[in-house]
């Protein structure tokens, strides 16, 4: 599963226009096909393809009588195109159909210049000017009959604030309106004012109940604010070919090979993580990512504590082991066992902590996870931490992480938006792994993971794989020790961090509502086993 750019699918479309395949018209007419196929496979009382015509309509039911109204809301480019082509295919179909077009009718693109006067030859068309202002008192008197809006105003090609002739449809009060109505909103590949490379909104977006893509889903319909607004996303073949290169690998399924054991080999073949807690009292976040490791498969997993905190943990564990790390000196020693091929430091470590043992770890040069306080320990001097890096390494930064690690990189991101396509979280996470010369997985139900050489996967925990429990303390800590336990077991850092990455999306699904921290590493025996591990 790939999730494209806005060029890359432009580059796609065109290459197979170029090849002789198909011209762009056809592709119009597919995707417009695609959307009305969505439309009745995703609402099925709004298909009445099936319904006899040839009653004389003294017979017909009222919901026969009353054909199905639906208004096709086309913008400026191919968008708008498919939009027409919409129209045209919904009224085959026996439905009323409306058509506004905000934009000189002159100035569309070739193919929906074709669709445009197709649909005009017997149908017409309630022009506006782009920036005309929005049509709030012609619309809001339209929906009181109507089923379906669709929103062909902008898809991939959105550069710049929407608003003008049908921002109306972004506002808060019409859109209740037309929920309240059972009216349904699809949008023809985003809805418009998204940003179909970032998942940003552009000034302001409508919010559809169904978005339908063509051929893969864009990078805008996993990021940021694309899963709020696009509903459900449904993607259309539309009969193009992937281009080989430069694609964002959509996680939605782990690779059982990487996670399954030898049937030969005792518990040092499957390696040994060191996960370093912080003191007296703070220790469960580092307990909860060696749990979380220890379940992953790690063959041994120890806790690397502070003599304050000894008691604690010992009395808190069984199958994990302790060590007695005070301070680098201490983390030295502890490392002079070769066989703690992985590290995990940060959780609950302290910011003191944190400085002293960072530098030793790194030094080190074993497989390293870097979370929480061992990423913002050295907020004051980024640099200092990003100079000590290394290939081993994967850091796991929530957004506020980032934001003190990679600031620059965090402003670019969050910056208020003039134009689009916006710089995106993908772009961020990259950036920031190109710079830090590591992976970086960058959190949140969008968690994107990048490594140096520019390989870039999504994670997403959205739509169907929506995760919305593991926002509970704790659960990016069980992640730290997932990829710290598979690191230990072996696996490259990027492998690590996106099997983690999944599996600790998975386990979350697995349990289901009321989830806490504790109950992730609990559910890895039952993932594994559905993979048949
Ligand atoms: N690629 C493919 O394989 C296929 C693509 N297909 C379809 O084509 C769509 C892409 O078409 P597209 O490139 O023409 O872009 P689209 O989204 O219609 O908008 C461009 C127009 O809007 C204007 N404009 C932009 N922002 C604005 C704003 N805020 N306010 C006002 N105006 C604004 C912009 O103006 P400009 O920036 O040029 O001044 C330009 O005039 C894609 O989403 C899919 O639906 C399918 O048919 C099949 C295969
Ligand atoms: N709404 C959400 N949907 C899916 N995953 C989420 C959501 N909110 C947070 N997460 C995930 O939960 C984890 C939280 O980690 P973090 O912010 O470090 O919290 P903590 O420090 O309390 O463990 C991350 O892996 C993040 O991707
Ligand atoms: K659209």
């Amino acid at each position: 599963m790939e999730l494209l750019t806005a060029a890359q699918m432009r580059a796609i479309e065109q290459a197979a226009i170029k090849s002789g395949d198909v011209t762009g018209l056809e592709l119009m007419e597919r995707a417009g096909q695609g959307v009305v196929d969505a439309i009745f496979e995703e609402w099925p009382v709004l298909d009445r393809r099936g319904a006899s015509p040839s009653r004389s309509p003294g017979y017909l039911g009222p919901d026969e009588e009353d054909p199905l109204r639906a208004v096709v809301l086309c913008g400026p480019g191919n968008n708008g195109g498919d939009g027409f082509v919409v129209a045209r295919l919904l009224q085959k179909q026996g439905w009323a159909v409306e058509v506004f077009l905000c934009g000189d009718p002159e100035k569309l693109p070739p193919d929906a210049r074709v669709n445009y006067e197709r649909w005009g030859a017997k149908n017409e068309v309630r022009v506006s000017a782009v920036d005309s202002a929005p049509l709030a008192d012609d619309f809001l008197r339209v929906p009181k009959g109507i089923d379906l809006v669709v929103d062909g105003v902008f898809g991939t090609g959105l550069t710049r604030p929407f608003a003008g002739a049908f921002s109306m449809l972004a506002n808060a009060p019409v859109r209740d309106l037309l929920r309240d109505r059972g009216v349904k909103v699809v949008s023809i590949d985003a809805p418009s004012g998204l940003c179909a490379d970032s998942g940003r909104i552009l000034g302001q977006a409508i919010v559809a109940d169904m978005t339908v893509t063509f051929h893969s889903k864009k990078l805008g319909h996993v990021l940021g604010d694309g899963p709020v607004t696009c509903g459900a996303v449904r993607t259309k073949s539309i009969g193009l070919e992937t281009l080989e290169d430069g694609q964002i690998v959509h996680t939605t399924e782990a690779d059982e090979v990487k996670l399954s054991k030898g049937s030969v080999g005792h518990k040092y073949s499957h390696g040994h993580a060191l996960i370093l807690s912080g003191g007296a009292g703070k220790t469960g976040a580092a307990r909860l990512a060696a749990r979380g490791a220890l379940r992953v498969g790690a063959g041994l997993v120890t806790l690397g504590v502070p003599p304050s905190a000894q008691m604690e943990v010992a009395s808190q564990i069984t199958a994990l082991m302790l060590q007695r790390v005070d301070g680098a000196d201490g983390l030295s020693e502890t490392l002079e066992d070769t066989r703690l091929n992985a590290l995990c430091l940060g959780p609950a470590l302290g910011f003191e902590r944190a400085r002293a043992l960072v530098p030793m770890a790194l030094a080190a040069r074993r497989a390293t996870v870097l979370d929480a306080d061992a990423l913002s320990a050295f907020a004051e001097d980024p640099g200092a931490l990003i100079a000590q890096l290394h290939d081993e390494c994967v850091l796991t930064p929530h957004g506020g992480e980032f934001a003190r690690l990679f600031p620059d990189i965090a402003a670019q991101m969050n910056e208020q938006l003039a134009n689009g396509p916006a710089f995106s979280k993908v772009d961020a996470t990259r950036a920031a792994a190109k710079r830090a010369g590591c992976v970086v997985l960058f959190k949140g139900p969008d968690t994107v993971i990048a490594a140096p050489n520019g390989r870039c996967v999504v994670n997403s925990a959205v739509y169907e794989r929506a995760a919305p429990w593991l926002a509970t303390a704790g659960s990016g800590d069980v992640l730290a020790g997932f990829i710290a336990g598979l690191l230990a077991r072996g696996l490259a850092p990027m492998q690590a961090a996106e099997t983690a990455a999944w599996l600790h999306v998975e386990c979350a699904r697995q349990f289901g509502p009321g989830l806490i921290a504790e109950d992730l590493p609990e559910q890895v025996p039952e993932v594994f086993r559905k993979l048949n591990i």
